[in-house]
């Protein structure tokens, strides 16, 4: 291509001539042009025509097919010679635009015309405006295809016209256009439409420009990710993860699953939205994790149940010592729960169906270790689901997938981590499920337990219906007062109380010494805890219902031992050295060792416990009670019945009327635990009438009732909870009201053997002997 050379319009002649013309079909010259062209025999006559005429000049015109055209423009030829295929070509630059006049002949054979310059003005103010804005557009156009130095070419033209002109060269033009231009001979219009046309063009090729990127950026993209999904596999293939690939392929390992019908149409559904979804898309991780969490669901996996009741107590009775009722039930549970089955009873629900077993006690009295008993009897698979503390319903239940971070819930979790559709699931801590705004778990819990509705359960993460109606369900719990009413209808109630000291021994040396010898890297041979040793640790390092501390206790003295020299013998005497000093010392005789204080008995979630009571007279003449130790209102009213009793009963006890002018206060130590209930009634009297008559109440007493305000002794709750406890803390002579006589059939033997039990049914029978009958001088 000739570089354009751009011609001052100064060079332009202005009088009309006769010229050879040469007609172009292809191409559009405009002024100020050069360009090669081809000739055939015409044109070739008007070339030869020009070159014997002075100036060498012809006029080149386009060809139309309709008429002949109005304006060519004037050229010299530059140079004749021959393409390089032979054809004959010349060399010819354009000069001015001329309209063409009338044809004349000769001479020789081309054809001549008349053609006569188009005047050039001087440029008016809107032609330069015009200009100048032109000028602009071919700029950027130019700026675009990064011509830089034609962008000089261009910047230096200062006449509007040859501006224009300047068109011939533009490759974005069509020859129409460009013919049009020719025949434009007016600058002003010539250059608005180019402006329109340049405008166009830029506009189109903006949108061509963003499509074209979008796409190369669209085709980068897939090419790029498709590199790296290319080293990812050969990543994984490195380290030995070939597999991966066929985890990705979702459709396959759906189609693959056991799943029942309707999981596998939920899941194919989940597929296809993922296949359609494409990778960078957010929602695939989500889709995928959903896919997987279904995948790992163990749909149709079962185990069979070993029914043989008589190798299920053997097992229970391997794995725990004593709890002989406790197992029975457990046995007979399993027993009818075996028949149900065998009869195609299973769906029977309803209250009272005894859907659930509860397993109700203290810490650490084996709750748990049952459960895993449970399951190992019956070849289950054992899960455990902590309950406690959980408020939010989603917890159980599990969130929308439109929730972010969404997860399954703890039922459908437990069933995944099981790995069968019929494990033992034990629902640790149903006390202590909360509710709160969040909704409530124990509605969610329990239909969950429900027979009539868990072979549906719905988890709002997963979204499918999970048959829960093989689950066993076990259910633990520290104490019932907690646990909403509606699941505690569904649940059998097994309550394990708690251990003797000579239950805790047993098991210590039977259990928890073996396990814990094994944790501490010893061999049972190499140490030796004597029964004194483990007795002691029983009665004085700890002073629980269950067997945790105890358990702690060993498991510290073991690693202890097992830095020493072995192998070793542990006795009562080497604890100081191995888990200090004692903890709990028996400290009722310094408690009482005043008027005014009494042991009670009482049952917390701890298991049970003894309690003190305090009485103390205030300085003033007014009466009046005040309570003290974060009582229940059940509690607050306790006392004032006994103040009423003392009141009323005053003179047949001996109580001086000014004594009781004082105010009393009241006061039941531990106040961080809140205590409630009526059996705290003999003791708040007992420990009144002790302060009023300056006799303190017997060390090794303690007591339980609830009074009514004619002294009469009412029944209780909890009964081998308090008298474990009592034992614990070393007293030896308990009141029970009458009423509870029947429940001493449920207190081992040895705790009995330990303890004078009195059956009361009137408070005074307490007053009149639990008192010292030493006055002590105040
Ligand atoms: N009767 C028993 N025979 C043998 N081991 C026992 C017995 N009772 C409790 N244990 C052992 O005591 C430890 C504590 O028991 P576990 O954790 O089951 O108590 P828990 O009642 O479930 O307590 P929590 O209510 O705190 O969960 C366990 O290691 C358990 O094996």
């Amino acid at each position: 291509m000739v570089e354009p050379r751009v011609l001052n319009s100064s060079e332009v002649p202005v009088t009309s001539k006769r010229l050879p013309v040469l007609f172009l079909d292809d191409i559009v010259l405009l002024p100020g042009m050069a360009a090669p062209v081809e000739l055939d025999e015409k044109a070739q006559a008007a070339v030869d025509a020009a070159r014997t005429s002075a100036g060498s000049e012809l006029l080149i015109a386009p060809r139309l097919e309709d008429r002949y055209a109005s304006y060519g423009v004037v050229a010299t030829v530059e140079q004749v010679g021959k393409f390089r295929g032979g054809t004959p070509a010349a060399v010819l630059r354009t000069g001015v635009r001329a309209k063409i006049g009338s044809g004349v002949t000769g001479p020789g054979a081309a054809l001549w015309v008349e053609a006569e310059p188009v005047p050039v003005s001087k440029p008016s103010a809107a032609t330069r405006e015009l200009a100048a804005e032109y000028k602009k557009l071919v700029v950027s156009v130019l700026q675009r295809r990064e011509a830089w130095q034609v962008i000089d070419s261009v910047s230096a033209i200062d006449d509007p016209g040859d501006l224009a002109d300047t068109a011939g060269w533009a490759p974005y033009l069509s020859s129409d256009r460009k013919r049009e231009l020719l025949e434009t001979p007016d600058v002003e219009a010539r250059l608005r439409l180019l402006i329109d046309w340049t405008r166009d063009f830029l506009a189109e090729s903006e949108v061509s420009e963003k499509i074209e990127h979008d796409v190369r950026e669209s085709v980068e993209k897939r090419n790029r990710e498709y590199l790296l999904r290319e080293q990812l596999k050969a990543i994984r293939k490195e380290l030995g993860e070939g597999e991966a690939d066929d985890k990705d392929d979702y459709r396959a390992r759906v189609e693959a699953a056991d799943l029942p019908d309707a999981v596998r149409e939920a899941a194919l559904r989940e597929v296809e939205k993922l296949e359609r979804a494409g990778d960078q898309n957010p929602e695939a991780g989500w889709i995928r994790s959903w896919l997987d969490t279904v995948l790992d669901l163990p749909w149709a996996v079962r185990t069979t149940d070993s029914t043989d009741l008589e190798a299920a107590r053997a097992v229970l009775d391997t794995d725990h010592h004593g709890l002989d009722e406790v197992k029975e039930r457990i046995v007979e549970y399993l027993g009818v729960r075996a028949r149900r089955e065998s009869r195609g009873l299973t769906t029977v629900g309803g209250r009272g169906s005894g859907a659930v077993i509860l397993l109700a006690g203290p810490p650490g009295v084996g709750k748990t270790s049952l459960g895993e008993s449970v399951a190992k009897t019956l070849s289950r698979k054992f899960v455990r689901v902590a309950l406690g503390g959980v408020r939010d319903e989603a917890e159980i239940r599990g969130h929308r997938r439109t929730y972010v971070g969404a997860l399954p819930g703890r039922i459908v979790r437990a069933i995944r981590e099981a790995g069968t559709m019929n494990p033992v699931v034990l629902l640790d801590e149903v006390d202590k499920v909360g509710s709160d705004y969040r909704g409530d778990p124990a509605a969610a819990l329990l239909e969950v337990l429900d027979p009539a509705q868990n072979h549906t359960f719905r988890d709002h993460y997963l979204d499918l219906d999970l048959d829960l109606s093989d689950v066993l369900f076990i259910a633990t719990a520290n104490t019932l007062e907690t646990i909403p009413q509606a699941l505690f209808d569904r649940m059998e109630l097994i309550t394990i109380d708690g251990y003797t000291a000579n239950d805790k021994v047993a098991i210590a040396r039977d259990f928890l010494l073996p396990r814990q010898i094994e944790r501490a890297a010893l061999s049972p041979g190499e140490v030796t805890v004597t029964e004194d040793a483990l007795r002691l640790i029983a009665a004085d390092y700890t002073r629980e219902a269950g067997v945790r501390s105890f358990e702690r206790l060993l498991a510290k003295a073991l690693r202890k031992v097992a830095l020493g020299t072995l192998p070793a013998t542990v006795d009562a005497a080497d604890l100081k050295d191995l888990i200090g000093r004692p903890r709990f010392t028996p400290d009722a005789a310094e408690r009482t060792a005043v008027p005014g204080v009494s042991t009670g008995l009482a049952v917390t979630g701890m298991g049970g416990d003894v309690l003190y009571i305090e009485a103390s007279l205030l300085p003033g003449d007014k009466g009046g009670l005040s309570v003290t130790g974060q009582l229940g209102d059940v509690m607050k009213e306790s006392a004032q019945i006994a103040i009423s009793y003392v009141r009323a009963h005053a003179g047949e006890l001996g109580i001086s009327p000014e004594q009781l002018d004082h105010p009393i206060h009241l006061h039941v130590p531990a106040g961080a635990v809140p205590k409630d209930g009526p059996s705290a009634g003999v003791t708040m009297t007992t420990a009144l009438v002790s302060l009023l008559l300056g006799r303190t109440v017997r060390a090794e007493v303690g007591m339980t009732g609830e009074v009514s305000l004619t002294g009469r002794v009412l029944p209780i709750g909890g009964v081998k909870q308090k008298l474990l406890a009592a034992q614990r803390a070393g007293l030896t002579e308990v009141y029970l009201p009458q009423r509870n006589e029947p429940d001493l059939d449920d207190v081992p033997a040895d705790v009995l053997d330990a303890l004078t039990v009195h059956i009361v049914s009137d408070v005074r029978e307490i007053l009149d002997t639990a008192l010292d009958d030493v006055l002590v001088a105040a």
